[in-house]
C-alpha cells in the first residue's frame, strides 16, 4: 500500500536538512521499488509570515492524514519577539499536541569513529548506548495557567501532570528497556516539586508489572552530571518534558555534535513524528554547512518505527557509520585543521552508500 510521508521543513537549516532527507527517502522507495507519497506542509516562522499561523490547519490535516511526518527545526531571532502563542515554537508543539505524540525517543550513541569530536574523554565514551524517553505534550510546556499575571508584575507556567499521561509514556519507558539492557533510570525533582513525587509514585508502582527491569530514581540535577562522568551506566532514561529537552542537549555531547542526534516522537494513533534534536541554527543557515545526519537517522527511526522498512534503516544507519569511518566529517564533526564537507556532499556521500547496499 502507498505510504503518505509530510515534510515539515520549517525555518532555518530546517529546510536544508529535510531537502537531503527527502532526496534520501525518494532513493530509497525506489531502490525497494514501492510507491511512497511524498507532500511537504508549512511550519514555524515561515508559515506565520505566510498565513499568520505557526501551524496552519492545512498541515495539520496533512499530517494526520500520513503514515509519518517528517520534521526539520522552527524558529529564528526575527521571530523571537511575537506573543507566545504565534511563535515557530508554538506550531511545533502545536503539531505534538494534535498527533498525541506523548513519548520522544532520543537515542544516544557513541560513533567509533568520533570519539575525538567530542570534548570528553575517548575513554568515558566507550559504549555509550542509551535513549532519553522524554514525556513531550504535557508537564511545564503546556500545563495552564501560562501567563503575566497581576498587570504584568508577575508570571506564572505550570507543571501539571495527570497520572494517566505519566503512566503512559512509562509505560513505553518500561517496554524500551526490557527490550534492551533492561535498565531503566527515571529522572525528577523529587526532592522539590510535587509533580516529581507523583511521577516517582507512578514509576514504583508500574516497577511490579515488569519485573525484569532494573529502576532507578536520578534527581536532574545529579542525572545531569552523570551524563558526562558516567555516561555508558545508563541504558534508558525517562523524564518529564523539560529536563528530557535539556538533557539531551547535554547528552548530544557524547556523539560529537548536535547533528548527529535523531528523534522519533511517537504514541498517538495517528502517524509519528520524526525530527532531529537541533534547532534551526540561524548562526549557520543558509551556510550549506548543516550536518544533515541527525535528520538522515532520523529517517531511519522513521523507516522502523512507522514505515515498516527495518532493513532499510539498518542501511542509513551502516551507511552513516561508515562514512564517519572513512573519515568524512561536516564542520561541526571536524577537529581544528580537519577537513570537513558541506551539507550536501555529506549528503551524497550516505546516499550513494545507502544505493549500494540496497541495490
Ligand atoms: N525541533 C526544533 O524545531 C528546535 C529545536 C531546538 C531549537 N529550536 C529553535 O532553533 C532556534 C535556535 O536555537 P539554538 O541556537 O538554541 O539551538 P540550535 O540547535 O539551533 O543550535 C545550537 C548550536 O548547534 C549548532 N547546530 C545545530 N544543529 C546543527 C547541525 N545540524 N549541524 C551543525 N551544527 C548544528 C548551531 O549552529 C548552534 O551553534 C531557536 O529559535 C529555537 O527555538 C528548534
Ligand atoms: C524548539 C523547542 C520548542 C523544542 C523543545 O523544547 O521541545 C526543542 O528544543 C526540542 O528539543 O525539540
Ligand atoms: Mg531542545
Amino acid at each position: 500500500m502507498t505510504k503518505r510521508i509530510v515534510v515539515l521543513p520549517g525555518d532555518g537549516i530546517g529546510t536544508e536538512v529535510t531537502t537531503e532527507a527527502r532526496q534520501l527517502l525518494v532513493e530509497i522507495a525506489a531502490l525497494l521499488g514501492v510507491q511512497w507519497e511524498l507532500d511537504e506542509g508549512l511550519i514555524g516562522g515561515g508559515a506565520y509570515d505566510q498565513t499568520g499561523s505557526p501551524l496552519p490547519e492545512e498541515t495539520v490535516a496533512k499530517c494526520l492524514e500520513a503514515d509519518a511526518v517528517l520534521l526539520g527545526a522552527v524558529g529564528g531571532p526575527q521571530w523571537d519577539n511575537l506573543p507566545g502563542d504565534v511563535r515557530p515554537e508554538a506550531g511545533l508543539l502545536g503539531i505534538r499536541k494534535r498527533l498525541n505524540v506523548f513519548a520522544n525517543l532520543r537515542p544516544i550513541r557513541t560513533w567509533p569513529g568520533l570519539m575525538l569530536a567530542s570534548p570528553l574523554k575517548p575513554e568515558l565514551l566507550e559504549g555509550v548506548d542509551m535513549i532519553i524517553v522524554r514525556e513531550l505534550t504535557g508537564g511545564l510546556y503546556f500545563g495552564q495557567p501560562k501567563a503575566r499575571v497581576e498587570g504584568g508584575r508577575a508570571v506564572v507556567d505550570t507543571l501539571y501532570y495527570t497520572r494517566g499521561e505519566i503512566e503512559r509514556v512509562v509505560r513505553r519507558a518500561f517496554t524500551l528497556a526490557q527490550a534492551r539492557r533492561k535498565k531503566l533510570t527515571s529522572v525528577d525533582k523529587a526532592n522539590v516539586l510535587e509533580s516529581s513525587r507523583m511521577w516517582r509514585e507512578v514509576v514504583n508502582e508500574l516497577s511490579v508489572e515488569y519485573p525484569d527491569v532494573v529502576v532507578d530514581h536520578v534527581l536532574v540535577d545529579n542525572a545531569a552530571m552523570q551524563l558526562v562522568t558516567r555516561p555508558n551506566s545508563f541504558d534508558v532514561i525517562v523524564t518529564e518534558n523539560m529536563f528530557g529537552d535539556i538533557l539531551s542537549d547535554e547528552a548530544a555531547i557524547l556523539t560529537g555534535s548536535i547533528g548527529m542526534l535523531p528523534s522519533a516522537s511517537i504514541g498517538g494513533d495517528g502517524p509519528g513524528l520524526y525530527e532531529p534534536v537541533h534547532g534551526s541554527a540561524p548562526d549557520i543557515a543558509g551556510q550549506g554547512v548543516a550536518n544533515p545526519l541527525a535528520t538522515f537517522l532520523s529517517v531511519a527511526m522513521m523507516l522502523r518505527h512507522s514505515l515498516g522498512y527495518p532493513e532499510a534503516a539498518d542501511a542509513i544507519e551502516a551507511s552513516v557509520l561508515a562514512v564517519i569511518e572513512q573519515g568524512v566529517r561536516t564542520r561541526d564533526l571536524a577537529g581544528s585543521g580537519q577537513a570537513w564537507v558541506g551539507t550536501k556532499e555529506m549528503s551524497q556521500l550516505v546516499r550513494a552508500d545507502v544505493q549500494r547496499r540496497l541495490a
